[in-house]
């Protein structure tokens, strides 16, 4: 099922560039500009305005988007799991045999739940993100019910599903996934973007086993001002969101801290007790958590660097990346490479 015998549709698709050139085209030549040269009539202007304003139609007055693609183009398969506004499917490209996973989103639900904004600023934000641990969002259409992702497939699925169905990972192992997240981190947040969202659930893995970040749901694209929504997973809030702070970049550092202990010990540092979400909260701002002694001297060094209470002493990234445990697991592998030469783009 690897998509990577075939070519990648949406990069080169024939069908892509006709229909794109087909918009260019109206727009070159039918403005406002050519009527006033005399180059085409009042008639033809008004004909092909309602032409383009069809292909540019919004489905709502912040979601723009030519459609160039449409179901038609894909072949369905079977279902790959559910989410809180729609369904995702394995789907072929007619033309390509390109596999895909298409996100199929009820336009109706996402309405009711106000969450327009929030799959908006994941279209933007995931269709302007280039790394290969980072799912490709190839594009997305839309009819009168629904919207739809094209997804780049991940054939493993959820690194949460690995990490129960093992109860935790080995050093070598959470090390590579650890890196790779890591990396990803590195470059989103040369890009101003925020995650706040990491969690194992939101990781998928590809048939060769590389770990993909999947959900932009929460991101935010920050270039300068600090924020103060709270947002993300109980789990994995640092102390300046539970203290309603203004936050930054370096609360994917704390969530890195966080995901680093789970793959390690399949727990997160913080989980809700039976005490409730309060006392959750206060050792949470405390930064008080205890590390299992199975977990390595290293790896206990670099998760107590990044679960610092005060955001400016969280390592940074570049250190995490150059980090004791991550070069003792990684050095040799290919992951390292990769990641440096994206974290230097
Ligand atoms: N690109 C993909 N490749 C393979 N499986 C996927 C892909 N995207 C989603 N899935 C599967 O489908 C499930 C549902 O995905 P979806 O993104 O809709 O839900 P979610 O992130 O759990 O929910 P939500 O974002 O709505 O809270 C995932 O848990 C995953 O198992």
């Amino acid at each position: 099922m690897s998509s990577q015998n075939f070519q990648n549709p949406f990069q080169i698709s024939p069908i892509f560039f006709t229909k794109h050139n087909k918009i260019n085209k109206i727009e070159q030549v039918y403005n406002k500009e050519n009527i006033t040269k005399g180059f085409i009539n009042n008639k033809e202007y008004e004909l092909n305005k309602r032409k383009l304003e069809k292909v540019n139609a919004p489905i709502s007055p912040t979601i723009r988007t030519p459609p160039l693609w449409t179901l038609n183009n894909f072949d369905l398969g079977s279902g790959l799991g559910k989410g809180q506004f729609g369904r995702v499917y394995l789907a072929r490209e007619k033309t390509s045999g390109f596999i895909v996973a298409l996100k199929v989103l009820n336009i109706s639900e996402l309405i009711k739940n106000n969450a327009e904004k929030q799959l908006l600023r994941e279209v933007e934000i995931q269709n302007n993100l280039r790394h290969p641990n980072i799912l490709r969002l190839y594009g997305h259409f839309y009819d009168k019910k629904y919207v739809f992702l094209i997804l780049e497939y991940a054939a493993k699925g959820e690194l949460f599903r690995h990490l129960r169905k093992c109860t935790r990972f080995t050093e070598k192992r959470a090390s590579k996934y650890f890196a790779q997240m890591a990396g990803a981190l590195g470059y989103i947040h040369k890009k101003h973007v925020i995650h706040r969202d990491i969690k194992p659930e939101n990781l998928l893995l590809d048939l060769d086993d590389q770990l993909k970040i999947a959900d932009f749901g929460w991101s935010v694209h920050a270039p300068s001002q600090r924020r103060k929504t709270l947002c993300g997973t109980k789990d994995y809030l640092p102390p300046e969101m539970v203290e309603n702070q203004p936050h930054d970049e370096k609360i994917d550092l704390w969530s890195l801290g966080v995901l680093c202990y789970e793959l390690l010990t399949g727990n997160a540092p913080f989980e809700e007790s039976a005490n409730g979400r309060d006392t959750t909260y206060k050792r949470i701002a405390k930064a008080d958590f205890t590390i299992p002694d199975h977990v390595s001297v290293d790896a206990r060094d670099l998760i107590s660097s990044l679960l610092q209470r005060d955001p400016n002493k969280r390592l940074p990234i570049k250190n995490v990346l150059n980090h004791p445990w991550i070069l003792k697991h990684q050095k040799n592998s290919n992951v390292l490479r990769v990641t440096n030469r994206y974290y230097c783009l």
